[in-house]
């Protein structure tokens, strides 16, 4: 009720030793607080913000338009919902490495697990299409440098992304992975991968967690969970897919409404309300009001 239970450094050293596990870690992107109370109540292993999902929400295309202020709130309510670890897409860390630094302490104090900061120039764009550019190696790592010494929670994790394999082939995002692994990265995430050998190349390549980015309409295969662990990708993002889901279903509907006259048809695909107020743990709320009110009289 209200709020998520586990206190973050706590949710923050379980995902350092979950990372450990071998086992796969899945993220689904939460596109509001109560989905990220979906996606802890059926069992996945954490809540991942996506920047393309928080921009798309205000209408506005991915291309680093949202503000520190933007992204730290919206991560701060939905990771206060959830007792899992919520990691947040921080972009090219809003500015120059003293930016980062503070984007790296706001974000603690909004109560994320972790973010990650890509080397992309500004304005950045979405990962999976064409005209990126990324900064020179030297200036990644002073965005990361500048990450590590303004972390006061040892167990934020620290997740450096590269957008470099579109630009500088895979070897090229090999090397810039493990330059940013020295500096000091505890997760790598290597954008648009073309399929698992990819994976697996850069798996052997780094000796930090890998992490997989399954956005659909990229440049990625979608690979199963199953054979992202056989390659030993350690966490997978599904980063737009829920909004995806929603907006398809909206759209649907709007239409349908447009040319029935009527939403009725619609209504045995409808989350019902008594599901809603499951999510939403409304009796505890309506105990709690009676309790306090029986302590008043
Ligand atoms: C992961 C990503 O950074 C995001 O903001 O969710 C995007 C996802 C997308 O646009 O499909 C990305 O650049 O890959
Ligand atoms: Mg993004």
């Amino acid at each position: 009720m209200l709020h998520a239970r586990v206190p973050v450094h706590e949710r923050r050293a379980a995902l350092r030793a979950a990372l450990r596990s071998g086992r796969l870690l899945r993220f689904p992107g939460a596109f509001n607080p109560l989905s990220a109370v979906l996606i802890t109540e059926l069992g996945f292993d954490g809540v991942y913000v996506s920047g393309a999902v928080l921009a798309a929400d205000l209408a506005l295309p991915d291309i680093g338009l949202t503000t520190l202020t933007e992204v730290a709130t919206r991560a701060g309510q939905i990771a206060r919902v959830t007792d899992l670890p919520t990691l947040v897409d921080a972009d090219t860390g809003f500015g120059e490495p003293m930016n980062v630094a503070r984007t790296i302490q706001t974000l603690e104090d909004a109560g994320l697990a972790g973010c990650h900061l890509e080397d992309q120039v500004n304005p950045k764009r979405c990962g999976h299409l064409d005209g990126k550019t990324v900064v020179p190696t030297e200036e990644m790592l002073r965005r990361l440098r500048a990450a590590v010494a303004a972390r006061r929670d040892p167990n934020f994790l620290l997740c450096a992304r590269t957008d470099a394999r579109a630009l500088e082939g895979l070897t090229g995002a090999i090397e810039r992975a493990r330059a940013y692994v020295d500096a000091g990265a505890d997760l790598i995430f290597p954008e648009a991968l073309a399929d698992a050998s990819e994976f697996e190349a850069l798996r052997g390549a780094v000796d930090v967690p890998i992490l997989a980015n399954m956005t659909e309409f990229g440049k990625s295969e979608l690979l199963t969970t199953s054979t992202l662990e056989s390659v030993g990708v350690n966490l997978v993002l599904y980063p737009v897919t829920l909004l995806r889901i929603a907006m398809g279903a909206v759209e649907d509907g709007l239409r349908r409404i447009a040319t029935e006259g009527t939403q009725a048809g619609l209504v045995e695909h409808m989350q019902t309300r008594a599901r809603l107020y499951e999510l939403l743990d409304y009796s505890a709320y309506t105990s709690f009001d009676a309790s306090v009110l029986t302590f008043r009289t």
